[in-house]
């Protein structure tokens, strides 16, 4: 039985009945989103295997889930470090922002160098609105995570796969296979094409919500915020 997936339209909608019938705002939605992508990457590279963590976080709110999830990390005991080279304007992607700093976390603007000289990565690039092909100033960033020596936790989607079909045919991300997906909510239909290690987060879905959208999600255990998958959605144990 293959898992069962959202797609790229459906995602959108589910996200706004949160905000509207959910009654979340989007700053709730976001800290938990970020908040299992931190313990995704602790249970996979807790921080005696590298503190150093490059966040890679794209315009939108992928990006935020990337923000949120380094603040955890630094909390944890990380090192992470930030390339947030279209950083969005609004007043919750600048508070998350000045949080980080305030934290003296550095946010640096050689991606390159930097992917030199970290223990793990996490791309926050772009989520379920990724459409296209990838526009400036990212092609050379995908073209480094696929690259990349040290292993990547991609946040939703692997930046550049399409939400629907998965990876790009030729380009940018037609090689690119991170080490670890979380898909946030539920799994996108890309996940068919994914072969990695695979984590449902954002414990946020009511009963009701649940059954409009007729997704079938794995038990959360405990105090857990994400549960880890084997390719059929079945829950795979804590390691
Ligand atoms: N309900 C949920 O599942 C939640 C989802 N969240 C996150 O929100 C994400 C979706 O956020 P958004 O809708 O803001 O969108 P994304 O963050 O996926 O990306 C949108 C941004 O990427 C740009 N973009 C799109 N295609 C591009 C291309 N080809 N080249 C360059 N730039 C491109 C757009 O101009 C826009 O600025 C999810 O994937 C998830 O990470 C969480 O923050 C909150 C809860
Ligand atoms: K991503």
């Amino acid at each position: 039985m293959a898992l069962k997936t959202l797609s790229a339209m459906n995602a959108a909608a589910l996200d706004k009945d949160l905000m509207s019938i959910g009654a979340f705002s989007i700053d709730q939605l976001m800290e938990l989103a970020g908040l299992s992508v931190s313990q995704a990457v602790y249970r996979v590279h807790p921080p005696k295997s590298g503190r150093r963590i490059l966040v890679a976080c794209g315009p939108g709110n992928n990006g935020g889930d990337g923000l949120v999830a380094a603040r955890h990390l630094w909390h944890y005991g990380y090192k992470p470090t930030i390339y947030y080279p279209k950083q969005g304007k609004n007043d919750l992607y600048e508070r998350l922002a000045t949080q980080l700093k305030n934290l003296s976390i550095p946010f640096i603007e050689d991606f390159h160098s930097a992917l030199k000289e970290t223990d793990h990565v996490v791309d926050a690039i772009f989520g379920f609105s990724f459409s296209g092909e990838v526009r400036e100033p990212f092609p050379a960033v995908i073209t480094g995570l696929e690259k990349a020596s040290v292993p990547v936790t991609s946040v939703d989607a692997p930046s550049s796969w399409n939400i629907e079909s998965g990876p790009p045919s030729e380009g940018p991300g037609a090689e690119f296979v991170p080490e670890v997906l979380v898909s946030l909510t539920a799994p996108k239909p890309l996940v068919k094409w994914y072969t990695g290690r695979h984590f449902i987060g954002g414990r946020f879905v009511s009963p009701d919500l649940k059954e409009k959208y007729d997704l079938k999600l794995p038990e959360y255990e405990g105090i857990d915020q994400v549960v880890e998958v084997d390719g059929e959605g079945k829950v795979k144990s804590n390691i």
